[in-house]
């Protein structure tokens, strides 16, 4: 039994669970890995000089074993997500200390902890097995899954999963990932794959629009509510695509940070009229390596109450961290929230503490989705409410191309990655629903 015969079951109309059941699974699939003994490769470079291309591979793996509780997925698409940059470049960490860490918390744990690690954090394909004590999901589900892998042993994460101690991203913390033909996910983990899209559109959204429903939307994040004025830096990107949707569809008003007049451009598109692009109006807020200006902190809240008619900012959806933290924090209003989910340039945050704490601001640090909010992102989705960013799609074996493109900010939105699926635009089961939402599915396309 071949990959090629689980793709002939999936393709054809005919196909039930009882036969999904009864295919035999291949013994290996190929599978995006980074590999132990190179954690060092790029030792002594700059971050923006480490080569995703150089340590990503493309390996014929061996099928992970299936525990209880969890299910093995034909992976038809994926997307290649900020955090498998981070894999392949081994900042901040190695990601193979994740796993002998986990790997050491019990027998069946112990299967992560390879030389190899097979990355991704986002997937749509269908079931092939399920483990025992899995009744809600069967064979031949069309499913996407989410990242949040948890063991809920502790009661610390009975209220909210991201709580647990034990809490992980697949695929970034964990083996098996989803930027492979076959993937291992815990059966919690699924969701309904949204009918109106083709695999490798189901496939973007996953991780950034849970993540930004989250940090932006719900009440564990900034509880964003109407009329308020939301500050989106990189609102074009991966998180800040899903967050200007969000910002838009719930009354509020995103200003929109970009870096190029195309960029602005998309923005607009979704239906943002704030916009700034960070390039063309040229702010530095760190006059050298240790020193901000906050001179253009102050220019940059110029900008924005012109923008606004002479209001700050409620809520700063935050990511891109050291480089415009300073700035994030001092154009918030008395009272208003500063959200982050990351640091892409640079973890050690510098922020005048008098602007936080004279006036009342909020920092909140807000990481991935619990089970329910990841689930009621994905229903957003399937309503057509939130649409995918995608741009551009990449074949499996070029995903060390699709790492660099997101590396270096070459991108727009979300870039997708085939895995099983022999071409794009398969897999739409309701064409009336895509119909009516085409042209918003397909804004990022080709830009
Ligand atoms: C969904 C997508 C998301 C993203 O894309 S996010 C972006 C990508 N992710 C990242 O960049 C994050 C990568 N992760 C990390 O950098 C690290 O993961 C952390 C910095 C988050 C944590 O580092 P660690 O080494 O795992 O933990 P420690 O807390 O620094 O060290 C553990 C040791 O420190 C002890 N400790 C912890 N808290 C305390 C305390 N409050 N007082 C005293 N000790 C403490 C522990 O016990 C343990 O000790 P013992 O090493 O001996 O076992
Ligand atoms: N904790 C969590 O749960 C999650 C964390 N993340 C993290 O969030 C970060 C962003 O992820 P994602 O949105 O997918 O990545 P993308 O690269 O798709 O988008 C980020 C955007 O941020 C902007 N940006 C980058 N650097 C800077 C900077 N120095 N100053 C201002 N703007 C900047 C860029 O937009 P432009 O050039 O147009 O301004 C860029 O397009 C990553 O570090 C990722 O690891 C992501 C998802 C979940």
């Amino acid at each position: 039994m071949t990959v090629k015969d689980i793709l002939a079951a999936i393709q054809s109309p005919d196909s039930t669970s009882e036969d999904f059941a009864a295919l035999p699974l291949p013994e290996s699939y190929r599978a995006i890995t980074v590999h132990k003994d190179e954690t060092e490769m790029f030792a002594g470079l700059a971050t923006r000089d480490k080569d995703p291309r150089k340590s990503i591979h493309l390996d014929e793996v061996p099928l992970p074993e299936l525990g209880p509780g969890e299910a093995l997925v034909a992976v038809m698409a994926s997307s290649v997500n900020y955090n498998s940059v981070w894999t392949s470049i081994f900042e901040p960490l190695s990601t193979f200390g994740f796993l002998e860490r986990y790997g050491r918390t019990s027998e069946l744990a112990k299967r992560h902890d390879l030389p190899y690690h097979i990355i991704g954090s986002d997937l749509a394909g269908v079931v092939l097995r399920t483990g025992p004590g899995v009744n809600a999901w069967r064979p031949g589900d069309e499913v996407v899954a989410h990242c949040l892998s948890v063991e809920l042993e502790s009661s610390d994460g009975h209220n909210d999963t991201m709580l647990d101690p034990e809490q992980r991203i697949w695929g970034f913390e964990t083996n098996f990932g989803g930027l492979a033909e076959i993937a291992l996910v815990k059966s919690n983990q699924l969701m309904p794959k949204p009918d109106h899209l083709s695999w490798e559109e189901a496939a973007a959204p996953g991780l950034v629009n849970s993540t930004a429903y989250r940090q932006l939307v719900s009440r564990n994040g900034a509880a964003m509510k109407q009329g308020d004025n939301v500050l989106i830096w990189g609102a074009s990107g991966g998180l800040g695509s899903y967050a200007t949707q969000f910002a838009l569809a719930g009354g509020a008003n995103p200003i929109c940070v970009v870096s190029s007049p195309q960029k602005a451009e998309i923005c607009r598109s979704m239906g943002a009229e704030a916009i700034i692009d960070r390039n063309a109006e040229g702010y530095k807020f760190w006059k050298d390596e240790n020193t901000q200006d906050p001179k253009e902190w102050k220019r940059f809240g110029k900008r924005i109450r012109e923008l606004t008619g002479g209001e700050d900012i409620d809520i700063v959806f935050e990511h891109p961290g050291r480089e415009t933290f300073g700035a994030s924090v001092f154009v918030t209003r008395k009272g208003g929230t500063i959200t982050t989910c990351a640091s892409t340039s640079g973890y050690m945050h510098e922020y005048d503490n008098r602007y936080l704490w004279m006036s009342l601001k909020r920092i909140i640090g807000s990481h991935f989705a619990n089970y329910r909010e990841a689930w009621e992102a994905n229903r957003l989705i399937a309503k057509g409410k939130i649409h995918p960013t995608l741009s551009k799609v990449y074949s499996l074996e070029d995903t060390g191309q699709a790492a660099y493109d997101v590396h270096r900010n070459l991108h727009q939105g979300k870039v997708g990655v085939l895995c099983m699926a022999p071409e794009e635009g398969l897999g739409v089961r309701d064409h009336a629903k895509r119909a009516q939402h085409i042209d918003a599915i397909n804004r990022f396309r080709n830009v």
